[in-house]
Order: C-alpha cells, then sequence, then structure tokens
C-alpha cells in the first residue's frame, strides 16, 4: 500500500475508533476533587497519532488543552533520569529512593508506604512522583521552568501552567501531603513538604492538548531522540526503561488490564488523559474526562484497545 493511501487508512480508522469509543465515556465519571475537573466537559473526546516522520493523524477535540495530571509523572521522570545519566551519585540516589515495581494499589494509596518504609513503589504514582520531585528540587536551578522547557520542546511550541488549577490541586492535597510527611519521617523526603507539594501541584497544571502529548511521547518511540528535533533526551536503554515503566505502572492498579488489552506503554492522568508509545512507529494519545474506577479515561482506554488491536500495535 502507498504511503498516502496508507496515510487516508489511518484517518479513516481514527474515526471509526472514536465512533466506537465515545460511547463508553458514558459509563465513567468526572474526577471531582477540583472545580476545574468537575466541570470538564464529558463528551469531549480527541485522539491523536502522530508518526516519526511527523505526519498527525487526528480525530475530535484533539486542540483543546486540558491539565496533564499524572501524565507530568512520565515528564518529571525523564528530567530526573536526565540528571541521574550525568552524575552517577544522582543515579543511585534516584533509584535507592524510588522502586520499579508495579504497585496494585490506586495511584494515591497510602498502605504501602507504611510497610515498606517510605519507599515508594514506582515513580508512576503520588508518591513516587513526590520524590522525582524532591531529588529534581535539588539538582533544577528552578524545577517549574525546566519542567515547563521540556514539555515544550516536545510538544514542538510553548505549554503553559493553569494557575488556577495549581492552586486548586494545593489547596486539596490533603493525601499527598501524608505521602510526603509519611516519607518524610522515613528519611525519604529531604525538601520541606510545601516546596515538594507546590512543584508536584505545578506540573499536573501544565496545560497540553491531545496532539501536543502525541508528539511528545514520540521519544519514547524513536529510542530516546525527539524526531522533531534530532534531539537525544535520553539515551536509548533509558528511554525503553521509561516505557517499561508506563507499561507496567502507569495505569496503576489496571497496568496488567492495560497491557492485555492495549498492549503498549501508557501513562493515564486524571484529567482524562492516556499517552501512549508504540515503538519505532507512533506517539499517541487519546483524551476524554470521564473516568473508569481505577482513574483511567474510560472511553480513552476503549479507544486504545480498538486502536492497537486493528492496528494491531501490540508489543507483545
Ligand atoms: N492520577 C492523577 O492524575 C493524579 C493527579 C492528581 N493531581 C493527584 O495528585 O491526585
Amino acid at each position: 500500500m502507498g504511503g498516502d493511501d496508507a496515510s487516508k487508512d489511518l484517518d479513516a480508522l481514527l474515526e471509526e475508533v472514536a465512533e466506537i469509543a465515545r460511547p463508553k465515556a458514558s459509563e465513567g465519571e468526572l474526577a471531582d476533587y477540583i472545580p476545574e475537573l468537575r466541570e470538564e466537559d464529558p463528551d469531549s473526546f480527541g485522539l491523536a497519532v502522530v508518526d516519526l516522520d511527523g505526519t498527525e493523524h487526528v480525530v475530535g477535540d484533539v486542540d483543546r488543552p486540558f491539565a496533564i495530571q499524572s501524565v507530568s509523572k512520565v515528564f518529571s521522570l525523564v528530567l530526573a533520569m536526565q540528571k541521574a545519566d550525568a552524575a552517577d551519585g544522582v543515579r543511585k540516589e534516584l533509584w535507592g529512593r524510588v522502586g520499579v515495581e508495579p504497585s496494585g494499589d490506586p495511584f494515591n494509596s497510602l498502605v504501602q508506604l507504611e510497610h515498606e518504609k517510605g519507599i515508594p513503589r514506582n515513580p508512576m504514582i503520588n508518591a513516587g512522583a513526590l520524590v522525582v520531585d524532591d531529588v529534581l528540587l535539588d539538582h533544577c536551578t528552578d524545577h517549574h521552568e525546566e519542567m515547563q522547557a521540556l514539555v515544550s520542546e516536545l510538544a514542538g511550541e510553548e505549554v503553559t501552567v493553569d494557575e488556577r488549577i495549581a492552586s486548586s490541586e494545593e489547596g486539596t492535597s490533603g493525601r499527598n501531603r501524608a505521602m510526603a510527611y509519611l516519607m518524610q519521617s522515613f528519611g525519604n523526603l529531604h525538601h520541606p513538604v510545601d516546596d515538594v507539594i507546590k512543584a508536584y501541584a505545578h506540573q499536573c497544571a501544565v496545560k497540553m492538548t491531545a496532539r501536543q502529548l502525541a508528539r511528545a511521547s514520540r521519544f519514547l518511540a524513536n529510542d530516546g531522540v525527539d524526531p522533531a528535533t534530532g534531539r537525544q533526551i535520553l539515551r536509548p536503554p533509558l528511554a525503553r526503561r521509561v516505557n517499561a515503566l508506563m507499561l507496567t505502572c502507569g495505569t496503576y492498579d489496571a497496568a496488567g488490564e492495560f497491557a492485555f488489552d492495549v498492549g503498549i506503554p501508557c501513562k493515564s492522568g486524571v484529567a482524562g488523559a492516556i499517552m501512549g508509545v508504540v515503538p519505532d512507529r507512533y506517539g499517541v494519545t487519546v483524551w476524554s474526562p470521564p473516568l473508569d474506577q481505577a482513574g483511567n479515561s474510560r472511553a480513552g482506554k476503549a479507544a486504545l484497545h480498538e486502536l492497537t488491536d486493528r492496528l494491531d500495535l501490540s508489543v507483545f
């Protein structure tokens, strides 16, 4: 099949996938802990698939910005891994303070932290992301700026932070603070809890579109090289490790189900985005705000299931 034909086919296929997945949103619920999420339009739906050569295949609301929330955990981890790759001490520190095992628990669970002496299971759950931010506060000149610069570079355009969401996040961060204090009591948080929570709330409030997130995940499909600029964001073995963590931990206690049904590394967020990586092929993102029990976009998961099945994209 010629390139143009294949491209046309993919656009048509995305339309079909969207049609099948969209109705599933009615089985989900909007996150309701902050007004900005409670007030999202539950019917929003966008799906973007961006080729390594830059061709963008999109359907629906792919240019409407939303808070990336937990999808930001991938980017803060990437930033920390860049620092760790540049200094052996940082590498030992990072992987000594956060694990790489799936949690099998909700993203904001406190129970394992007590048993496991303040070492979070992985960087894709809240406790792990808080430790990553604590490490970054030591090694970034400015956490906010470096995070924003990285995501803007990967998105191919300037992305901004919604300060209203950042302050709502900070105001409703009881559980995250509880985790931070617990980790502090075990000696696994070095900066003041307020500073770590601020950094984390800020990254959750970064606003991006499905199209931008799909572009931003492409370096993970391309051995760590951003295909738009040719810049090596992470060395190949490190990029593969981020993918491994996304696959095994990126969708919390539904990671097994995602591996089974979707079969590609994914990271979800509570605003309804799921960012995926199809090695050597695509960056993918779907956005639909209503969530399932595990906190993953209901229609988003259905769309990825359909897409990866039809195109035979599972990594297994
Ligand atoms: N799953 C998520 O997206 C969680 C992010 C959310 N801001 C929280 O910390 O609870």
